[in-house]
């Protein structure tokens, strides 16, 4: 007869104990809940400022948990593991809403279910104001960066597909899915989720292709040893020089740009708001400095906030 009864029955013995740890670290967690409403003066500020995700001591533990592993779990399922632990950490904490493009399966709601698991809440948004632009194409439904990035597979192989737009990934596999001969450019989550059949993978003109979402919430995490800052500002464009002015700030506070890019600002015909992203956080002094010199050059600055540095090396 094999082991296999005893070797159960040392993994309900462990089960136990983790059971255990698991809740002692639980109830940690809800003390640093408490302790992070008192460090956010909850008198004068909102609930909905306690910032309860930490992506800059997630980002620690995570690291810490690689330095630890000694297997044979890999360093990929122990993350898996911990965001769950730290999913539920987060939920014991606050109740946390996530907003995100739908409908569910887009891919605003895959970076945001990876980036924070199973225990908050996701809310699907119609639509996401002046972010959100799409095209499509019958019997190829995508969204316009699904298609952007896949045009050249597309021109070759079903180069007379009709092109009909729609707003996400998602909403163009939930089309396809309703529509004979329909096909979609979209993830394997939203085939699985819309019961598609994949036709052809990794379709992508560039592999290497990434797209950023970001999280956005009503603070930012505290300073970490890297970090980037996102600010818009306005210059008076009737100010010869004055974006380069504003610009060389940067470089004077020796703060890297990783982003310029520009919007415009709705106030009036061809003005527009400048959004960069530098390095450091913006309450460190180098940040405060540089913003303070910035103000010579421009009729407003806003800093949207700070947020650990997450670009692979
Ligand atoms: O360290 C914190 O600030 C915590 O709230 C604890 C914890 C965790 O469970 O480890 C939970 C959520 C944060 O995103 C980071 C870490």
């Amino acid at each position: 007869m094999s082991d296999l009864p005893a070797l159960r029955q040392k993994i309900d013995s462990l089960d136990a104990t983790l059971v255990n740890i698991l809740n002692e670290r639980a109830r940690v967690s809800l003390d640093i809940g408490v302790a992070k409403r008192k460090d956010t003066q909850t008198d004068e500020k909102e609930e909905a400022d306690v910032q309860v995700f930490r992506p800059g001591r997630e980002q620690e533990i995570y690291k810490k948990l690689t330095r630890l592993n000694s297997g044979p779990l890999n360093d990929d399922s122990l993350q898996a593991i911990f965001r769950e632990i730290m999913s539920a950490s987060i939920a014991l904490q606050k109740n946390v809403s996530i907003a995100y493009l739908g409908p569910p399966g887009t891919f605003s709601h895959q970076a945001a279910y990876k980036r924070l698991g199973d225990s908050v809440a996701y809310v699907p948004q119609k639509q996401i104001e002046g972010k959100v632009r799409a095209e499509t194409y019958l019997p190829c439904i995508a969204i316009h960066k699904g298609l952007g990035q896949t045009q050249k597979w597309l021109s070759a192989h079903i180069p007379h597909a009709k092109r009909i737009p729609v707003k996400s990934t998602a909403e163009a596999a939930q089309k396809a899915a309703l529509e004979t001969g329909a096909a979609a450019v979209c993830s394997e989550i939203c085939a699985e989720l819309y019961g598609l059949d994949i036709v052809e993978a990794n379709i992508e003109d560039l592999a290497a292709n990434t797209t950023r979402f970001l999280l956005i919430g009503a603070a930012s995490d505290s300073p970490s040893k890297d970090d980037h800052t996102l600010i818009t500002f306005t210059v008076d464009h009737r100010q010869p020089g004055a974006l380069c002015d504003g610009l060389k700030v940067f470089k004077d506070y020796g703060l890297n740009l990783f982003k310029i890019d520009s919007r415009p600002s709705g106030q009036r015909p061809w003005h527009y708001v400048f959004f960069v992203e530098c390095s450091g956080h913006f309450e460190n002094e180098d940040i405060k400095k540089a913003l303070k010199d910035l103000e010579k050059f421009c009729l407003d600055i806003v800093v949207l906030g700070s947020f650990p540095n997450q670009r692979p090396e």
